[in-house]
Order: structure tokens, then sequence, then C-alpha cells
């Protein structure tokens, strides 16, 4: 069994950490494919990491790997000092509930269940009370301006409204980490922008978040950012709160701080 970083006081330790993770692909007929080749990985709680990286970079494996939707090949995870290594699939699903949201760029909404019952379905399934839920879940949609859309289906909303969704469900337990891939995607700018300000609010809020964007000018509203290159971290800087970088070409900066 790894080292144990538990023996740290709780308000000290990681909210998660990684060592070692590597992950090969055996793809079909292609070559494996290296995807994560060796990382280290610490976020403290509250912290805002972004991860960006060219296209197969292996941003997308890392996060599944960091919340326990692929196994590594070898290297250890820590939840809250925990060590995942010898957890089961079906201990992962419950510890992902307790402690882990998960958005994707697509949303993953259950198309035929009401917005209300994509929302309370994960409180549910980790045993909290059916009025709880519903008072959680109407807190957390009125908080993202969906009051009003609770009987909508998926379906009928935006694709911003949508992801919004999918923000309301990764959080209405209340997770201490968000693992976001990609989430603004398939969104347009006012999308984008919508998003991200809800990320940096629960951000300020004291959520940690580890957000996958290939998207340098998104990476800006983080407090750190990642450069995954070729399965590996090639750079690991703090940002300082400056402004953000303008966007090229243009004289405006995107601003997604609130
Ligand atoms: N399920 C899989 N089976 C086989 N190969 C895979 C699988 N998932 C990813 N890969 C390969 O692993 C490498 C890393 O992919 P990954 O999706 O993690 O990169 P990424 O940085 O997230 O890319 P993108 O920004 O395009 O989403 C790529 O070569 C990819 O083709």
């Amino acid at each position: 069994m790894p080292a144990e970083s538990s023996a740290l006081p709780a308000e000290s330790r990681p909210v998660l950490r990684a060592e070692g993770l590597v992950k090969t692909h055996q793809g079909g007929e292609g070559a494996p494919a290296h995807a994560v080749r060796g990382v280290d990985l610490s976020v403290r709680k509250g912290e805002f990491v972004a991860v960006t990286g060219p296209s197969g970079a292996g941003k997308s494996t890392l996060l599944h790997l960091l919340g326990g939707l692929q196994r590594p090949d070898s290297g250890s995870i820590w939840l809250d000092g925990e060590c995942a290594d010898r957890w089961s699939e079906a201990r992962w699903a419950v510890e992902r509930r307790k402690r882990i949201g998960i958005v994707f760029q697509f949303f993953n909404l259950v198309s035929d269940l009401s917005v209300a019952d994509n929302v309370e379905l994960p409180a549910l399934l980790a045993g909290v009370a059916p009025k709880r839920a519903r008072t959680e879940r109407a807190e957390l949609l009125g908080e993202l301006g969906l009051a009003g859309k609770e009987r909508s289906l998926p379906g009928e909303l935006s694709g911003g409204e949508q992801q919004r969704v999918a923000l309301a469900r990764a959080l209405v337990n209340r997770p201490p980490l968000l693992l976001a891939d990609e989430p603004v995607g398939s969104l347009d700018s006012k999308g984008t922008r919508e998003v991200m300000r809800l990320l940096s609010r629960f951000h300020q809020r004291g959520q940690a978040i580890v957000l996958v964007t290939h998207d340098a000018r998104l990476a800006s509203a983080a407090d750190r950012v990642i450069s995954f290159f070729d399965g590996r971290i090639a750079d690991d800087a703090e940002l300082d709160g400056g402004p953000p970088p303008r966007l090229p070409g243009t004289s405006g900066v995107l601003e997604l701080r609130d």
C-alpha cells in the first residue's frame, strides 16, 4: 500500500493526489496509445486547476483516471488522504457521488428525464431523503438561473442551459471536487461565458475544480495551469491573479472572472 497522506491534518490534506499515474490504451488495430506516461499531481482544497494541451495529449484520459472512470496501469490516487488503489468499481461509484462531481463536453443528461429529475438523481442514489434532494435541486437550479425549467426535458433547452443542468447535477451532493472535461467545448461564446462564470463563482466559494480544456484563454480563470504534452506534465504554473490574457487579434480580453 502506498504511503498515506492521511497523516496530515485534515485542513492541509490535498483533496486529490495522484502519484506515478500511467495509462496505455490498447487500441483495436493501431499501436497502443501511451496516453498518460507518469503523472504526479496534487490539488489543494478549493484550488482551481486548468489542464491544457494539444489534442491527443492525454488530458481526458488523465481526468478519467482522476475520477476513477478508468483504471491506471500503475500509480496511485488519494482522495482526501484516502488511497483508492483497492476500490472496486462499485466503491468508486459510491465515492464519486459523495466526493466528485463530473461534467463533460456533451452534458450526458438523461434525455427522457426532466431537468428536476436529472439533478435529483445523484442525490437520491446517494441516499439523500427525497425532500432534501428537492430542496437542494431547487436551490441549485435557482442559483444557476434555471428556475422555471424544472419540468423541461433536456432536449428543450439550449446548449448553455443543458450544461448548467449538468453542473447542477454534478454539484447536487456538494462534492469537494469538480472534474470538468471540456465543459464549454460544444457551446457558443455566450454559453461559454455563462458556464465559465459559474465555475469561477463556485470556485470562489471553495469548490476545488480540475478543468480540462485545450483553450488557453479559458484556463486563465484558474489559479494554476498545467500544460499537458505527450502524456506528461510539461509545465505547472500558479497564476498570480493578474488579468486574463488578451484574445489574439483583438484589443479586448475574455472576461471570465466575475
Ligand atoms: N478508449 C481509447 N482507446 C484507444 N485509444 C484511446 C482511447 N482514449 C484515448 N485514446 C488515445 O489516447 C491518446 C490520448 O487521448 P485523450 O483523449 O486522453 O487526449 P486529449 O488530450 O484529451 O485529446 P482531445 O483534446 O482531442 O480530447 C490519444 O492518442 C487517443 O487516441
